[in-house]
């Protein structure tokens, strides 16, 4: 045989198989040494690339990202729920069970929150510190967005807008609702945030705060021409607009019990050693909060639309609910105890929710080597809680993918709901997301009808689920 032919015919397969097996090899290498227990199991890919081919392959080609995890639970088994990879640039370990999500989310002390790109959220924020300061901060915020009182508040202050968003649909008639509701939530968070009325500036921040998104979905290179180059830029200039609010502020304190917002909220707010929060941290986490709520809220609005859509019988039953209340209210708000009261309305909020998966894969990394049952998580790893398929694993919920409200007529069972993570770090929005879903259902249900455009419309999941054409929908009066 010609010598050249015999290398290429031992050559090629040797170089494929030493390729397909490299992060596998060089990470296991790396371990062995002083590791009592093994990795789970799993494929780390590609050098550089890991597994990211597969990645996309079940998220973007075949546009079924549960098969994902399927797939890897046919070729190793359910075990413990854990699978080794490469993802995103980083060794990771898959989490995808009930038991080891909870397991992670509670044990803090060792897996950290860690965002790559701190820079765009802010130091300060609450995403980005840890331990004490978060804490302090943590119940700053939620005296700010999560009390009862708060969300009376707050459910009175973004009815005005809901309610005219919906009549402008009704007007043009044929609307995308991801754009709308979009635009809504974007309305009624520069009011709740910074107390700014619908106008320019509120639209110059609205784009701002798009490109700020998109830095977070880039690579952290802050080279001009880059997305998070572009990001730092529009981060810089938001926070420029809402520091000039809170010079303003500042000069007149005696405006603010007239706006009761949450810069004023957050400048007024002081600990139990009379601390006050520093400019800086008020402006970390006014920016951080429009981040985690901005794109969250108006992504589950425009999923309620379109499972509504689908489902009839549930729209029927959610407005004879909603019906029996607007009768007793005269054109007036309703109010947050109201809500409280609406027990199918409540259940159709959950349903949206978990079908919705906004948050689907949760990030920590390990700040030392955990051993749990028998599988080593090393230090340093990322680990992906993949909350998305708890959601959607029938093994947790009958007939997953059926938009089905009453099955919250039963609690899911323990650990198998965590749309809003869990652990000290479980979303701070959670109840504003929840009351801002509730009264824009009681509004469409006692007063519109609407139709999907494209009721087979392809999903796409990245960044986000949603319809490709963003659920446009034929949208009128009742
Ligand atoms: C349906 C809507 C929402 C979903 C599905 C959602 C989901 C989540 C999840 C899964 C986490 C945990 C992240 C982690 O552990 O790393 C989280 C954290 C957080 N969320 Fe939400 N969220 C929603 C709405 C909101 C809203 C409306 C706000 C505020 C305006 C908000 C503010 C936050 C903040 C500040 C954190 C970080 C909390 C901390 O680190 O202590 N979220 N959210």
């Amino acid at each position: 045989m010609d010598i050249t032919l015999g290398w290429y015919l031992g050559a090629v397969p040797l170089l494929g198989w030493l390729l397909w097996w490299w992060n596998d090899l060089w990470f296991a290498y790396r371990l062995k040494r002083g590791c009592s227990a093994e990795l789970p199991p799993g494929h780390m890919g590609l050098p550089v690339f890991g597994e990211m081919l597969s990645f996309l392959w079940y998220f973007k080609v075949l546009r079924r990202p549960d098969d994902y995890i399927k797939a890897k639970q046919n070729k190793y088994g359910k075990g413990v729920g854990l699978y080794r990879t490469h993802l995103f640039g980083s060794p990771a370990i898959i989490a995808c069970s009930p038991s080891i999500n909870k397991f992670v989310f509670q044990s803090e002390d060792v897996f950290n929150l860690e965002w790559p790109t701190t820079e765009i959220v802010g130091s300060t924020s609450i995403v980005a510190v840890q331990g004490e300061s978060h804490a302090r901060l943590r119940s700053f915020v939620s005296r700010a967005i999560n009390q009862p009182d708060a969300l009376r508040r707050i459910a009175h202050m973004v009815q005005p807008r809901l309610i005219e968003a919906l009549r402008s649909w009704a007007h043009k008639g044929r609307v995308v609702a991801y754009t709308e509701t979009k635009k809504v939530t974007f309305g009624n968070i520069g009011k709740l945030f910074a107390g700014l009325e619908q106008g320019p500036v509120v639209d110059t921040l609205d784009e701002l705060f798009i490109g700020l998104l998109k830095g977070f979905r880039s690579y952290p290179i802050d080279i001009p021409g880059t997305a998070y180059h572009h990001a730092l830029q529009c981060r810089k200039r938001a926070v420029g607009i809402f520091r000039e609010e809170l010079e303003r502020r500042k000069k007149k304190p005696e405006e603010a019990t007239k706006r009761n917002d949450m810069m004023d909220g957050l400048m007024q707010l002081k600990d139990e050693q009379g601390r006050h929060l520093s400019e800086i941290e008020v402006l970390d986490n006014i920016v951080s909060l429009v981040v985690a709520g901005y794109e969250s809220t108006s992504l589950s609005m425009m999923w309620a639309l379109y499972y509504l859509a689908k489902y009839p019988n549930v729209l029927k039953k959610l407005r004879e609910e909603n019906m029996l209340l607007s009768k007793t209210k005269n054109g007036e708000f309703i109010t947050s105890d109201e809500v409280s009261e609406l027990k199918y309305t409540k259940q159709v909020v959950e349903e949206t929710i978990r079908l919705a998966n906004v948050a689907a894969v949760v990030f920590r990394t390990a700040t030392k080597d955990v051993v749990y049952k028998g599988y080593t998580i090393p230090k340093n790893w990322k680990v992906m809680l993949w909350v998305r398929y708890l959601h959607t694993d029938p093994e947790n919920f009958e007939d997953p993918m059926c938009f089905n409200p009453e099955r919250w007529n039963e609690p899911a069972k323990p650990g198998t709901y965590l749309v809003f993570g869990g652990g000290s770090r479980i979303c701070i929005g959670n109840m504003l997301a929840r009351l801002q879903l509730a009264i824009l259902l009681h509004h469409l249900a006692v007063g519109y009808k609407w139709e999907l455009v494209n009721p087979n419309a392809e999903m796409s999941y990245l960044s986000h689920p949603k319809p490709v054409d963003g659920a446009e929908i034929v949208f009128s009066k009742l």
